[in-house]
């Protein structure tokens, strides 16, 4: 019989809801062998905070785990931590877990790794420059160009930029950049997600997508030119639409994804659609990487009232997506 694949999850920032989320793991359906990689002390006492069952044991690859155990991948915090309390002492520990679910899911001894949230502002008060985990593990497994997608609600959205200020996107929005999303997305469909032919609807960037160049002319510009050429070269795209109506059902139904321009013009109607039950996805990276829709709510730590569904539907896509990685199949 074959082992079933063992994912990585890591349990993000210590003083948010990621502890408390991982402690559910055992409700969540599948079949893979779960390993969470975070302090064991932390979550004992999350565990004890919350009146959850637990048995813990730490992971070791070749011991299969007893029914009812929680494996654990001890990474030590720097200092106690407390339910809601940012402490930027930890914010290295945090980006310890990062990089042994990279390491083993580089060395494919786990199939995926799936990600609770981490607070972006702490790591950065802890010294290291960081925008989020999508660019982090591009720059960890030396990939040059990944994508942020997330999935829900019916939609899959992914952007061409992500963590940036709002002020730099233009700039960022390069025909090379465009061209190159546009092609991750292109494949992952194929590849990842098993659709032979992806129609992709592509968001213009200014208001009314630039009004004919009125109201902006990077559609004119950047936008059209990239599109046309990747048309030619047989992606089916349609676009650049005018955001405010690109996300209505009847469009939606015309495609398989949507790209939108910058962050908060892509996730606000996703995460309004399906927040709790949303899944991001990075695109383009040689391992399988989830995560959930939503932050540390720092307001709920520790209150035993966070929704673990988004982790739940994390896990389930890690482990369709580690499947179709192990064994590509043909398209559909
Ligand atoms: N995957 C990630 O690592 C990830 C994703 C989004 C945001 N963040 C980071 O999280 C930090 C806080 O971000 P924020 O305050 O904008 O968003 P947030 O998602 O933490 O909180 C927004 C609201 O949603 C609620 N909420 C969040 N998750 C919930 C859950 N599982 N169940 C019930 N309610 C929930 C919170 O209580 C809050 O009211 C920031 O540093 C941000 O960058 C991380
Ligand atoms: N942009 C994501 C969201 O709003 O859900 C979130 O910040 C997490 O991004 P990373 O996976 O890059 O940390």
């Amino acid at each position: 019989m074959s082992r079933p694949p063992v994912i990585a999850i890591t349990a993000g920032e210590p003083a948010g809801i990621g502890p408390e989320l991982v402690l559910r793991l055992a409700e969540a359906p599948g079949a893979s062998r779960r390993v969470v990689i975070a302090d064991r002390t932390l979550l004992a006492e999350r565990a004890r905070l919350l009146g959850l069952p637990l048995t813990l044991a730490d992971y070791r690859r070749e011991a299969a785990p007893a029914p009812g155990t929680l494996e654990v991948l001890h990474v030590p915090l720097a200092a106690p931590s407390r339910p809601g309390v940012l402490d930027a002492a930890n914010g290295r520990y945090v980006l310890a877990t990062l990089v042994a679910a990279i390491a083993g899911c580089m060395a494919g001894e786990f199939a995926a790794m799936v990600t609770a949230p981490v607070h972006k502002g702490v790591i950065n008060d802890a010294g290291v420059p960081f925008s989020g985990h999508t660019e982090y593990l591009a720059e960890q497994t030396h990939t040059p160009r990944v994508v942020m997608m997330l999935v829900g609600g019916g939609m899959r959205v992914a952007l061409a930029t992500t963590h940036l200020p709002l002020r730099a996107v233009p700039d960022a929005l390069t025909p090379a950049l465009l061209s190159e999303v546009l092609q991750i997305l292109h494949a992952d469909l194929v590849g990842k997600f098993g659709i032979a032919a992806p129609r992709i609807l592509v968001a213009g960037l200014n208001p009314h997508a630039g009004e004919g160049g009125h109201l902006g002319r990077e559609e004119i510009e950047v936008i059209e030119p990239v599109l046309a050429t990747l048309r030619a070269g047989g992606m089916h795209l349609i676009g650049p639409l005018p955001a405010d109506t690109l996300f209505n059902p009847d469009k939606l139904a015309q495609a398989d994804a949507v790209l939108a321009m910058y962050h908060d013009q892509g996730l606000p109607v996703l995460k309004h659609a399906s927040f709790g039950q949303g899944v991001n996805v990075t695109l383009g990276l040689p391992i399988v990487r989830t995560s959930v829709d939503h932050g540390t709510a720092l307001d709920l730590a520790g209150s035993g009232r966070a929704d673990p569904g988004s982790l739940f539907e994390a896990l389930a896509l890690a482990e369709t997506l580690a499947a179709r990685h192990a064994a590509p199949g043909p398209a559909r």
